[in-house]
């Protein structure tokens, strides 16, 4: 017989403990820890909104959808934000040892979510006419 599946108790006393006897607790229940990281996934949805912003307007300087999809700069974010997990890799309790991966791969799919709706922004796009620059001796 399979025990019946349930969610842990939120407001109940932990029911392990780290062996490690310097690891020191951060909330007094599970409910706290969920109040913590309700708190930082507000600030992180609001800089995503705001990175979002910045994706659409790099649509302005692309002139076709390998652009918009720049390999190249792609590998350069998620190069960029790996060694910054590994940066600030917390300095108490052991760290998180995946972090820089978990960093990784949700760039990978917050990039590939951004440049959907990037593609989308180029269709609203058009070309600007070519000036060519003043020659010299004109006014
Ligand atoms: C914002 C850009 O466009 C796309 C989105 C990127 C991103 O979300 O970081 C990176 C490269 C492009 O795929 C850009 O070219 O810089």
């Amino acid at each position: 017989m399979t025990e019946l599946q349930r969610e842990p108790d939120a407001q109940g006393a932990p029911v392990r403990r780290f062996r490690d006897p310097a690891y020191r607790p951060l909330a007094e229940n599970l409910a706290g820890v969920r109040r913590e990281i309700d708190r930082i996934d507000d600030a992180i949805v609001r800089l995503l909104a705001e990175r979002a912003m910045y994706v659409k307007d790099a649509a302005r300087f692309k002139r076709d959808a390998f652009q918009v999809s720049a390999p190249a700069r792609q590998a350069e974010v998620f190069a960029r934000v790996r060694a910054l997990a590994e940066r600030h890799q917390p300095a108490f309790n052991g760290g998180f040892a995946g972090l820089p991966d978990v960093v990784e791969s949700a760039y990978r799919a917050l990039v590939a979510g951004y440049i959907a709706c990037e593609q989308n922004y180029f269709g609203q796009t058009e070309a600007i006419a070519a000036t060519s620059p003043p020659k010299a001796n004109e006014p």
